[in-house]
């Protein structure tokens, strides 16, 4: 998985690099904007093509983007390369004004702007601006100023990076807010493409929130050009106003580090993950059983999940799940239901074992088998007494405790009784949507609703976390932004964003297949943390693998094609 970093973080390995001597502040400057100007010719590599003839291309981006025809095309402009920069009053503007010359020199019509008084820029982004006035001229970005801003070819926002603490003062909100209508006006021809240098301005890098009055005054960018490895808040908060994320390297000497971890390892609790495909390294037990031997031929070894269902009308709930937990390899799935739902499960279910689960002693004596190592409760379990009583049962079983998750109805539950809250223990996982976790952490979800006014700000990150250590167990907090936490501090993020977005996934019963996904690792022997995440990204890439028009029931299905795909 690959390290996401605070600001301070980011900070620390750049300060450690530079007092190693490998590296100048200026020479990372140097680096940082070579990246931006690659990643932008990378994207639009008409944009590179300038160096020759200095023509604009008749391409018109926005047309492709919006469907105008291409007559909407000033024509009579279109022959400039209009580039705006944007600087800010620190190394995020450094950055901006490097970037503007090397626009400059390969033939662009290039603006500059600056918030702040150039005296205080720090050493590095200040020879870069001196650098810049040999070339141009420099625009103070004020209330008037803004406004002539327009809509360039390219505009790049190089206001604010890591270094936002605090909210913004009120001409710079009017001012964001005024540039921020401009680039997203729906019909001007000339708009084309916005870039942000490491993240749009306003946006928080650690946390996602937004500084501006809100994110429809953050500057929205096409493409969001980040350094080293990307920051937590590129992935919470609302991504969407990023574009595009690309990463260039610094070229730092301990930059593989993010492979390995670490040099100075920040605590547990500091570190946030990403989770990707490096999940399925060696390591990975993908491929092996609760056993630790490689998937046996003995089902049993391949574990047992029992998933309980709810009455009639909810009972395709369970099956969805159970169907999960069998295509991810739990040997055996059993659907306990309410006696008059049997025959309704009994019909549609093939390799998945049905028994009454009548009430809570009825589930006692179920669970008095010792091969049932995995429980699945709450897709369409309902809330009534008797659905109560079974989440009391499997939890209470402490001397026996099972892996369990606990989705949906059964987090309603729990929500409900702190006495059964305080039954979870170290083997369960929750999986709260953002509505069920404001019902089990109304506290925690309150203060990531908090708009950024002071920092330090809190993010779903820091509420996850501390979810994970009220609970006493793995919570898994659903989204596109899905992050999840163990109590001991471990935190990772699944994201389906970017190029994982995968909205179609967003459909009724796929979190009952994401449960089942859990339960069925979890019965093939995975620990909590490993089995949520390893869930959550197979989920993940199911929808991607399947595409548009997903339905829940496909979510399994597409399993052994993404397996597949995986090499295993
Ligand atoms: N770290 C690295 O390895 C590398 C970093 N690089 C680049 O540097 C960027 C980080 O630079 P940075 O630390 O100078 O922060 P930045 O975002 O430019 O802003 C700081 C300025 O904003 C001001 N300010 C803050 N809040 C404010 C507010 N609400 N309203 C108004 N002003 C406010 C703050 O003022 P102060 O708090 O000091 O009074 C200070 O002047 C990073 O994003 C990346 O682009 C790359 O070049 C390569 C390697
Ligand atoms: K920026």
């Amino acid at each position: 998985m690959t390290e996401l970093l605070t600001a301070a973080q980011m900070r620390a390995l750049e300060a450690a690099a530079i007092a190693s001597g490998a590296v100048t502040g200026l020479e990372l400057m140097e680096r940082a904007w070579q990246g931006v100007v690659a990643a932008i010719f990378e994207e639009w590599p008409d944009f590179a093509v300038a160096t020759e003839g200095g023509a604009a291309p008749q391409t018109d981006f926005y047309d492709a983007k919006h469907g105008l025809p291409p007559r909407y095309l000033d024509q009579d402009e279109s022959s400039a390369w209009r580039a705006v920069v944007l600087c800010g009053p620190g190394n995020n503007g450094g950055d901006g004004f490097v970037v503007a010359r090397l626009l400059h020199d390969v033939g662009w019509a290039v603006e500059v702007y600056l918030y702040g008084d150039p005296a205080r820029l720090p050493q590095g982004a200040r020879l870069n601006y001196e650098r810049w006035c040999e070339l141009g001229v420099v625009t103070p970005l004020d209330h008037k100023s803004c406004e002539w801003v327009g809509t360039p070819t390219l505009l790049i926002d190089a206001l604010f990076g890591t270094g936002l603490t605090r909210a913004l003062p009120d001409d710079l909100q009017g001012i964001f807010r005024i540039i921020a209508g401009l680039v997203t006006a729906p019909y001007h021809p000339r708009y084309r493409r916005c870039v942000a240098v490491d993240l749009p301005s306003g946006i928080d890098a650690d946390t996602g929130k937004c500084w501006a009055a809100d994110f429809t005054s953050v500057i929205r960018a096409d493409l969001s050009v980040t350094f080293l490895t990307a920051k937590i808040g590129h992935f919470l908060g609302d991504p969407f106003s990023l574009g595009k994320l690309v990463v260039k390297p610094l070229g730092l000497p301990g930059e593989p580090f993010l492979e390995r971890g670490f040099h100075n390892e920040p605590p547990q609790d500091r570190r946030v993950k990403l989770v990707d495909q490096r999940l399925f390294g060696k390591a990975t037990p993908i491929l092996r059983n609760r056993l630790g031997k490689a998937i046996s031929w003995n089902k049993f070894d391949n574990g047992h999940a029992l998933i309980l269902s709810g009455g009639i009308a909810s009972a395709g709930a369970a099956r969805l799940a159970a169907r999960g937990a069998l295509r991810i390899g739990a040997g055996v799935v059993t659907v306990g239901c309410p006696p008059a739902a049997l025959m309704v499960q009994a019909a549609q279910l093939t390799a998945v074992i049905v028994r009454a689960v009548r009430d809570a002693a009825a589930l006692d004596a179920v669970l008095a088998d010792a091969r049932i190592n995995a429980l699945c409760l709450g897709p369409g379990l309902g809330l009534g007494a008797r659905e109560a009583a079974l989440v009391a049962t499997a939890l209470a079983r402490r001397r026996e405790p099972r892996a369990t998750v606990l989705d949906a109805d059964a987090l309603t539950l729990i929500a409900r009784d702190a006495a059964l809250f305080d039954l979870l223990h170290g083997d369960c996982v929750l999986t709260p949507h953002a509505g069920e976790f404001a019902r089990l952490f109304p506290d925690l979800a309150a203060k990531v609703a908090e708009p950024a006014t002071k920092g330090p700000t809190y993010s779903k990150v820091d509420a996850t976390r501390d979810a994970a250590k009220r609970a006493g167990c793995v919570v898994l907090f659903k989204g596109p932004d899905t992050v999840i936490a163990a109590p001991d501090g471990r935190c990772s993020i699944n994201a389906a964003l970017y190029d994982r977005a995968a909205p179609w996934l967003a459909t009724a019963g796929s979190g009952d297949v994401l449960a089942g996904f859990i339960t069925g690792l979890l019965a093939r022997g995975f620990a909590p943390m490993d089995a949520a995440e390893t869930a959550a990204w197979l989920h993940v890439e199911c929808a991607r693998s399947f595409g548009p028009g997903l339905i829940a029931e496909d979510v399994p299905e597409e399993l052994p094609k993404v397996f597949r795909a995986l090499g295993l």
